[in-house]
């Protein structure tokens, strides 16, 4: 029997915590190998550097003749890994669960068709197929995750507490299908709390603070002089509510142990005294209580062994301290390639067939998305309906032209020429008057209780003082709480009394031998006009402003957040874990989780600007095919985004508030709602890293006034750069994090 897998003083530090300690063993090729010990003992941490996704610290291991430093990649092509929980995709069926990892590990059609039916068969999902995954109950669920950690036949399969949280049935079916394997020539590498399943194992190993205490078959463990040593003899003892009794029976004359067991209590003591002897040191017991004597249990070897381990732990030079070893020594060091396994075992040990390149697992990671966005209603709808939404609410909701602010008037004068004038207010567009006063208290009391916005008294002697020629004024109250509207009202009433008292001086000059300037029909006119004329957006409407605007916005919030989501939530679900021990190449995962969101980002590029020229009647006066190319670049750096927000976000919650942390700048001082020239120079400074600052320039340079490439190369230039820095940072953080 050759070893397949061999540890030599592996150890694993996580800052000044050792989770694993100088642990050294070997397996030997169809074994049932059971690593038992407590919570936190460091299991799964030799687990994960076993199948190549975290680096030992120190010492070495070798799975399959394999170095778990340096051929991780090799590894895991032969290895299957079923992880501690569920970690399989909730929201896709049975069946896409099981194709997904066929894909992944570049199995052909044909030949995922044929192991599909052979783990169908295996696993008796059959009936369960299109069932979605998280409806499946814990045993099935648990078959499932073994399903796919054997697609590809693997010749080592590590389980890290299998059957955790399943009833006694599925446990016990689960163990079959271990059995199974283990008949099939395959290497199980199993961790487990429970001692039933422990004894199950051909050979067992049990870890305890972080180093390997024993190590070794089962029987043979039974049988070690430390657990049951010389001159000493273990029994069983049933009593009533063993639990009280515990403490009396420790304090026995020549007990030296006694531990309960369920309804038992398992006592160590001096061979020299018979059952007999010992019950009749409680006289309650001696009639009711019944003694034999045992063989240990594992229990009784692992709590035996721990306890010494306890008791020591303090005395202990660790780097000294051998386990008591019953399984094979690694002898180091030696050539895995040439000792570890025969010659006919590394023709086995070849790969099988694969389509191995830098993009493994692309197509298996793309397919899966889509499946994703298709089975999450809630998504589509955000995908598809908000933007269209969003882009109809904000181009008709944000309006900048303030008209009709309502507007009371308080008219003393009440003749011909008063009335003139409140006239002339009613007839902008700006100002509505919603009431007639006739008192001053109704006057103030309506723009106190902000029924009017603006109150306009006309003076009792407004027609007599223009009769005479004199300078009269009238009082404009503006309520100033909306700024806006404040100084939309003030520039009206400053506009409309000039163009009255320029009408009224003009009809004095008619009379006069000089007049400053007549027009071309000989009346008499200011020296000056003034004529401005609008460009691009003659009627001033704030959908052409802001809905080209909203293209940017819209696919900026669909690509941050998707992306973001998309690789948080696979990290909250323990799926990325899972996936690390495939595998799957870094830049195929990446790809295969960013193309499908770009793909999707342009559909919606598509639908809003669709949206924005048939709905809102904003016509595109550049090219289209400039807008879409430009609009890619833009989406490249909104996935980049998303990217980065995951990699700083361990939860789904954590990436809402970051991409919220992104969005609000975006929103605020890109220029979208607010003019950028107008902010203070620090702000209008930042508004220079805001990716969608470029692409607002460039939205509307194309759409709005038919501009070209060149015309926008500044704006080019800085989409460009903040493009190739937030990739840059993100792809460097992301290959991080999965390193
Ligand atoms: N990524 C990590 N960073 C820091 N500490 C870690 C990390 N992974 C594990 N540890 C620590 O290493 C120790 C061993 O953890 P490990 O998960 O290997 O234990 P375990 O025996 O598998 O426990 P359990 O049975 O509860 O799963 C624990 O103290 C744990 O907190």
């Amino acid at each position: 029997m050759s070893s397949v897998i061999q540890l030599n003083r592996l150890t694993r530090n996580f800052g000044s915590l050792r989770a694993v300690d100088q642990v050294s063993f070997e397996v030997e090729r169809g074994a049932i190998f059971g690593l038992l010990g407590p919570n936190g003992s460091g299991k799964s941490t030799i687990i994960r550097m076993l199948c190549g996704v975290l680096q030992p610290t120190g010492g070495s291991a070798h799975v399959l003749g394999f170095d778990v430093a340096h051929d991780a990649e090799q590894i895991k092509r032969q290895i299957g890994y079923m992880s501690q929980s569920f970690s399989l995709y909730s929201d896709l069926s049975v069946r896409e669960n099981i194709e997904f990892y066929g894909r992944i590990y570049g199995l052909s059609p044909e030949k995922l068709e044929q192991r599909f039916q052979e783990i169908i068969e295996l696993t008796s999902l059959g009936d369960r197929l299109d069932q979605l995954a998280g409806s499946l109950s814990g045993g099935w669920k648990q078959r499932l995750a073994l399903g796919c950690a054997l697609i590809h036949e693997p010749q080592v399969l590590f389980l890290d507490e299998p059957t955790a949280g399943i009833d006694p049935v599925a446990r016990r079916d689960l163990w079959d299908l271990l059995f199974d394997l283990a008949g099939q020539g395959v290497t199980l590498f199993v961790t487990t709390h429970y001692m039933d399943e422990a004894e199950r194992c051909s050979d067992v190993g049990y870890i305890y603070d972080s180093r390997l205490i024993v190590c070794g078959k089962p029987d043979e463990l039974k049988h070690l002089p430390s657990v049951t040593p010389e001159g000493t003899a273990r029994f069983e003892i049933e009593t009533v509510d063993p639990a009280t009794k515990l403490a009396t029976f420790r304090e026995l004359d020549g007990v030296q142990d006694a531990t309960l067991f369920g309804q038992t209590i398992h006592v160590l003591a001096d061979q020299r005294l018979s059952e007999t002897d010992l019950l009749q040191q409680i006289e309650e017991e001696r009639e009711t209580a019944q003694i034999r004597p045992i063989t240990p249990s594992l229990e009784d070897v692992f709590v035996t062994l721990s306890r010494a381990e306890g008791l020591n732990h303090s005395d202990i030079d660790r780097s000294t301290q051998t386990p008591v070893e019953v399984c094979p020594k690694p002898t180091s060091p030696k050539s895995p390639e040439s000792e570890i396994v025969s010659e006919d075992q590394l023709i086995r040990k070849k790969p099988a067939p694969t389509r191995a390149s830098l993009m493994a697992g692309f197509w298996a990671i793309l397919v899966k998305e889509f499946s994703h966005v298709r089975r999450e209603p809630a998504t589509l709808l955000f995908v598809f309906a908000v933007p269209v939404l969003q882009t109809i609410i904000f181009g008709f909701a944000i309006d900048t032209q303030i008209e009709n602010i309502p507007t009371v008037i308080y008219d003393l004068d009440g003749r011909s020429s008063a009335r003139e004038l409140r006239d002339t207010f009613a007839n902008t567009r700006t100002f509505q008057i919603i009431e007639r006063v006739f008192d001053e208290d109704a006057f103030h009391y309506a723009l106190q209780s902000g029924k009017a916005k603006v109150g306009v008294i006309i003076p009792p002697d407004y027609s007599d003082r223009l009769l005479r020629g004199e300078q009269v004024s009238v009082q404009v109250l503006i309520d100033g709480s909306d700024s806006q509207v404040a100084t939309t009202a003030l520039n009206a009433s400053n506009l409309l009394g000039l163009n009255l008292s320029t009408q009224m001086a003009k009809q004095f000059a008619e009379t006069l031998p000089r007049v400053p300037a007549r027009d071309a029909q000989g009346a008499a006119a200011l020296p000056l006009e003034v004529r401005p004329r609008l460009l691009y957006n003659p009627d001033l409407e704030s959908s052409h402003f802001f809905v080209p605007g909203l293209v940017g916005i819209i696919l900026q919030l669909v690509t941050l957040f998707l992306t973001s989501f998309a690789i948080v939530r696979e990290r909250e679900l323990g799926t990325l874990e899972q996936l690390f021990v495939t595998p799957v190449s870094k830049s195929g995962l990446m790809l295969g989780k960013l193309v499908p969101y770009a793909l999707i980002g342009f559909v919606e590029t598509l639908i809003v600007l669709t949206v924005m020229v048939f709905f809102f009647g904003v016509p595109i006066h550049g090219s289209l095919w400039e807008l879409l190319v430009l609009s890619l670049l833009f989406l490249v750096c909104g996935l980049g985004l998303g990217m980065l927000v995951s990699t700083v976000s361990r939860t789904q919650l954590q990436a809402v508030q970051f991409a919220f942390l992104i969005m609000l700048p975006s929103v605020l001082l890109s220029g979208f709602m607010f003019p950028r020239s107008q902010m203070p120079l620090p702000i209008y400074l930042f508004t220079f890293i805001i990716p969608v600052t470029y692409f607002l320039e460039i939205l509307r340079g194309i759409v709005l006034r038919g501009a070209d490439i060149t015309d926008l190369l500044p704006h080019i230039a800085g989409l460009t750069l903040c493009c190739i820095a937030i990739i840059g940072i993100s792809l460097k953080r992301f290959q991080k994090q999965l390193s």
